[in-house]
């Protein structure tokens, strides 16, 4: 916890997460009554990778971090069973190839990505023995503004279809979570809630766990509130949290969790050592 009892926590300023924090700030109220380590807590917003950046550097208490940065920070710990996945096709997380992917030699990722980056490398690498020059596409940035061989997109900017003249640029296009499951048969895991040590991780667990719960029955409200001021609509928004996404690491999310740890470690994109959450230290069982 901070010095001033704030307990600090970072949530992702994307479309897909709105429903992990549906309410947050009343049910954190709410719970104060009970749990004294909620008795004030501050919601920030960030890119996914600034915020692994942010609790690494003790800027925040607990975040919703990409995956990857929770398997890979021993310190941390997985608090929650609300995630960020996908069991097939996700729609956000988009690799588009203006060469054959055996050929690619350049890659531009997304800067707020860290998990979906990771297995972008694993795919290329698993599949077509590749492991391009990498380099960083600020968020301000889009498919027209590199001309990386493969470039990847995450959140809210992949979203949108690129114009057909842009489209016409590219040979192939992965949509990552549906291409993990073509090999693996499993779901991926693309952000969980962790938090540094000494942090009252049940409580922040039961904020979690409601504000997610809350979420998932209001995925129309959501999509009207978020979906238009995206340039998405109403429709596409809600079709894309109902159907796309999932919320919640059950058995199988922790499979395919377990299984991009153990690919990542073979890669090594990950060291070998026991890391957060590992079967040594096992992730959080509702
Ligand atoms: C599905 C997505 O998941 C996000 C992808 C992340 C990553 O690649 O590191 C991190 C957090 C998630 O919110 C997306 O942004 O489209």
């Amino acid at each position: 916890m901070s010095q001033s009892n704030v307990m600090r926590v970072g949530a992702v300023n994307y479309l897909n997460s709105k429903p992990l924090i549906h309410r947050f700030e009343e049910h954190a109220d709410r719970l104060a009554a009970t749990e004294p380590a909620l008795a004030e807590v501050r919601l920030l917003k960030d890119l996914p990778s600034r915020l692994a950046d942010s609790l690494a550097e003790g800027r925040l208490d607990a975040a919703l971090v990409p995956a990857f940065e929770a398997l890979a920070e021993p310190t941390w710990r997985i608090v929650s069973d609300a995630c960020v996945a996908a069991d097939g096709p996700v729609s956000s997380v988009k690799v588009y190839f203006r060469k054959r992917p055996a050929e690619v030699r350049s890659l531009a990722l997304d800067e707020g990505s860290r998990t979906s980056a990771a297995l972008c490398r694993l795919l290329l690498t698993r599949r077509v023995g590749v492991a391009p020059q990498r380099t960083r596409l600020a968020i301000g940035r889009g498919l027209a503004d590199t001309d990386a061989d493969a470039v990847l997109l995450i959140g809210d900017r992949a979203m949108h279809e690129p114009p057909a003249a842009l489209r016409s640029q590219f040979v192939a296009e992965w949509d990552l979570a549906e291409e993990w499951r073509r090999d693996t048969g499993l779901p991926f895991v693309f952000a969980v809630w962790a938090a540094r040590p000494g942090i009252d991780a049940a409580a922040l667990a039961s904020l979690l766990e409601a504000s997610r719960d809350d979420g998932l029955v209001a995925f129309a409200e959501i999509a009207r509130r978020e979906g238009p001021p995206l340039g998405l609509t109403v429709e596409h928004a809600e079709r894309y949290l109902r159907q796309n996404l999932r919320f919640t690491l059950g058995p199988r999310e922790r499979r395919g969790l377990e299984l991009f740890r153990e690919q990542c470690r073979d890669a090594g994109l990950l060291p070998d050592a026991p890391t957060t959450n590992s079967p040594e230290n096992p992730l959080p069982v509702r």
